[in-house]
């Protein structure tokens, strides 16, 4: 099945002509505190006038079913049927939340998602994974559900803190490791910072949605699409417990790639050339993760819970040479602890 992405100034006049269809019954916009000020204005005027807001707090800390609960309880107060229409508009966690919300409301009703960060644009918004974070382990709970379309508007990155902008560039950078070496080293020499974002959106989209379309469940290839997220939801998930040092979750998997790159090396897989051309470039991107060596063991832990694992076996992705990642390939607990030393020390 193919999901339509527009993307660019027709995207929000797409979004107008599919909420008017007639077999639109009501249509609910799902925001954050801070997409309600810095997005809505702009998506307003694209909306029916009877248009119903479901507000959740901003953050992470709010991808729960406690936030689920604010947009089932005001959907089923205002009598939403199955005709109904969630639009989500915001960054992952309200693309992501809102998704999984919509999937289970009576069994399910159609949602869009309008991304309004730089990785919910080029990565979140695509590819049907919805869910919230469990028991301090990220997307824990979720399902596998289609947007009924995306609609990206680069002009919402606009009002972006640059430290989320750099926190979407680490899914970028993730998509050339597994699949692009070209663009890998065009973008090494440019630097990160672009006053044009739209190509690289287009460019991101189309390749997650190749991979996407060939493994649309995450049973082989798109576990690529996975890669720096072993150690690096580990890394995010860790952080999450200890206040004040939370982590982004672009800022993790950029951690992440480091870790993994070098888990390649290990492997045999990447010549340590390569890696040195990764970690200079993310380390010129990206400030480091602290946290201090006796955390390692605790943060490996998280990895046992990743969802790519097979039992007991942590199932990593790793690269083949920049360009080519490379999926199910087994790594010990004691190497995960190992690559985020190896980072610790860089
Ligand atoms: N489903 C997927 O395939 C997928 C892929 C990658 C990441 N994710 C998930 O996405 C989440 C991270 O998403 P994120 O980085 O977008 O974080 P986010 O949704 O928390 O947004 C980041 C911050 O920016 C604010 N914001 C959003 N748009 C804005 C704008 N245009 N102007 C000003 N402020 C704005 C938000 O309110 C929030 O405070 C994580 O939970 C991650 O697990 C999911
Ligand atoms: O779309 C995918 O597939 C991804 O793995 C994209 C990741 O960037 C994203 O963070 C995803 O939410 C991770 O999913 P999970 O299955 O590891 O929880
Ligand atoms: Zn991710």
């Amino acid at each position: 099945m193919h999901t339509s992405v527009v993307i660019g100034p027709e995207a929000l006049p797409a979004l107008a002509e599919l909420l008017a269809r007639p077999a639109v019954s009501q249509v609910f916009v799902l925001v954050d505190g801070n997409t309600a000020r810095q997005c809505l204005p702009l998506l307003e005027k694209h909306l029916p006038t009877s248009y119903q807001l479901i507000e959740i707090p901003a953050g992470e800390g709010y991808k729960t079913l406690a936030s689920c609960d604010t947009v089932w309880c005001q959907l089923t107060e205002q009598r939403a049927d199955r005709h109904a229409v969630l639009v989500n508009l915001g960054g992952g966690v309200v693309t992501d939340l809102g998704g999984f919300a919509a999937a289970l409301y009576k069994r399910g009703i159609r949602f869009v998602q309008v991304p309004t960060t730089l990785l919910a644009q080029v990565d979140a918004s695509v590819g049907g994974k919805t869910g919230v974070d469990f028991q301090g382990y990220k997307n824990q709970l979720g399902v596998f559900q289609a947007p009924a379309a995306v609609f990206i508007e680069p002009q919402f990155l606009q009002t972006l803190d640059p430290r989320q902008l750099k926190s979407g560039y680490a899914e970028v950078l993730k998509h050339w490791l597994i699949a692009d070496a070209a663009a890998f080293a065009q973008h090494r020499r440019l630097g990160w910072l672009t006053d044009n974002w739209t190509p690289i959106i287009r460019e991101s989209v189309a390749l997650k949605e190749r991979i996407v379309s060939q493994d649309p469940l995450e049973n082989g290839p798109r576990k690529l699409l996975n890669f720096g997220h072993t150690v690096g939801h580990a890394l995010e998930s860790y952080l999450l417990t200890q206040p004040g040092r939370e982590a982004l979750h672009g800022e993790a998997v950029a951690a992440g790639l480091v870790c993994e790159s070098w888990l390649s090396v290990q492997r045999g897989l990447l010549s340590p050339e390569e890696l040195d051309k990764i970690e200079t470039f993310v380390l010129s991107v990206f400030d480091k993760l602290a946290f201090v060596g006796l955390e390692t063991a605790a943060i490996a832990e998280f990895a046992l819970q990743d969802k790519k694992n097979a039992g007991a076996t942590i199932q990593c992705t790793l690269l083949q040479g920049i360009g080519n990642g490379v999926f199910d390939q087994p790594v010990t607990l004691a190497e995960i602890a190992e690559s985020l030393r190896y980072y610790h020390r860089l």
